[in-house]
């Protein structure tokens, strides 16, 4: 478990009608309790309109890839500003950023079943997951508050961070979210910037690059907690990380199986192309905690 200070809200929030997020968020939040797994997956869904159960709730807005202590922020805002609401979260897939470059190396954090299980470890309800495609990058702001948001989703609330864009080339702000909400009957939180220990806005990108850089540590700090992770098994027999994750750099680490508490990490060599070799076979294909050697 990292060490490091608990983030902070950097600027004054600019909410409504909500209250901001709390800055005093701990990195034990999202963490399962001990001796427990994580929760149930979150229902995913991405047929409309919305099952009547989970309509007249808050929605959180953005990408999503992995879950880092700024969402833990906007589910914090989101609890306050609709208490008891079914909690749903927008998460296009593919990632908006895959659709747009195909070739670029992978890069995500979290694969869907680990998304899925993080978000409901938070307590999260549901997962909107629409394809993002070129029918759905094409639909203007406004489309996407009046078709999606309130037709299609039924929210009586969003809430998203003040670099949320959305529509047609990204012509959406969260000006323009507050606007189109109001118009719409839909309630709006936007949420302050959350930063790390060093003053810099947490991000998933952040995040990628402390892996990029062997620094797991740092991502943890982040994260709120370990970086959950999905291996596949290669065909020469071994384990490999799934093929949408990111390949932090090559070396030596701790890994310990997912809802195995009990169980002693382990020590794995990771190479480049995210094969994992470890001497003992006890690392099965599934989700598995990825910690730094030392
Ligand atoms: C309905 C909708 C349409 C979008 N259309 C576009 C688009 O045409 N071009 C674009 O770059 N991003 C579009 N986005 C934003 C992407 O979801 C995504 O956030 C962004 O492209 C990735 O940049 P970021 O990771 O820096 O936020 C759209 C989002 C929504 C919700
Ligand atoms: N540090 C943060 N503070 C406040 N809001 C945040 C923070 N990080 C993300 N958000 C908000 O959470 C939602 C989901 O964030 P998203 O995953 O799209 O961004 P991100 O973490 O910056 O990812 P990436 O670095 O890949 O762009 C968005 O509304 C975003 O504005």
């Amino acid at each position: 478990m990292a060490t490091m200070p608990a983030p902070s809200a950097r600027t004054a929030p600019s909410v409504s009608p909500a209250p901001s997020a709390s800055p005093a968020l701990s990195a034990r939040a999202v963490m399962p309790a001990p001796g427990r797994g994580f929760g149930d997956p979150a229902l995913v869904t991405r047929a409309l309109p919305l099952t009547s159960a989970l309509r007249g709730g808050v929605l959180l807005l953005g990408n999503f890839d992995g879950f880092h202590l700024g969402h833990l922020a906007l589910v914090t805002a989101a609890r306050r500003a609709a208490p008891g609401r079914p909690l749903g979260v927008l998460s296009c897939t593919p990632h908006p950023r895959a659709f747009f470059r195909p070739d670029a190396p992978a890069f995500q954090l979290a694969t869907p079943r680990t998304q899925q299980k993080m978000l409901a470890r938070a307590g999260v309800d549901f997962i909107f997951a629409p394809r993002f495609d070129a029918a759905f990058a094409a639909l203007s702001p406004a489309a996407f508050v009046t078709d999606i948001l309130r037709s299609g989703l039924g929210v009586s609330h969003v809430v998203a961070g003040r670099d949320f864009r959305f529509g047609l080339g990204r012509a959406g702000d969260s000006e323009t979210l507050r606007h189109l909400g109001r118009e719409a009957g839909i309630g709006t939180s936007i949420i302050a910037d959350i930063s790390g220990p060093d003053g810099r806005r947490i991000s998933s990108t952040l995040i990628r690059a402390c892996l990029a850089a062997g620094d797991l540590d740092g991502a943890q700090g982040l994260l709120g907690g370990d970086w959950l992770v999905e291996t596949t098994a290669c065909a020469s027999g071994g384990l490999q990380l799934h093929p949408l994750l990111c390949r932090p750099a090559p070396g030596r680490y701790l890994a310990r199986m997912a809802g195995k508490p009990c169980q002693m990490p382990q020590q794995i060599r990771l190479d480049g192309d995210g094969r994992i070799h470890a001497a003992r076979a006890t690392l099965r294909p599934g989700l598995m905690h990825l910690l730094p050697a030392s």
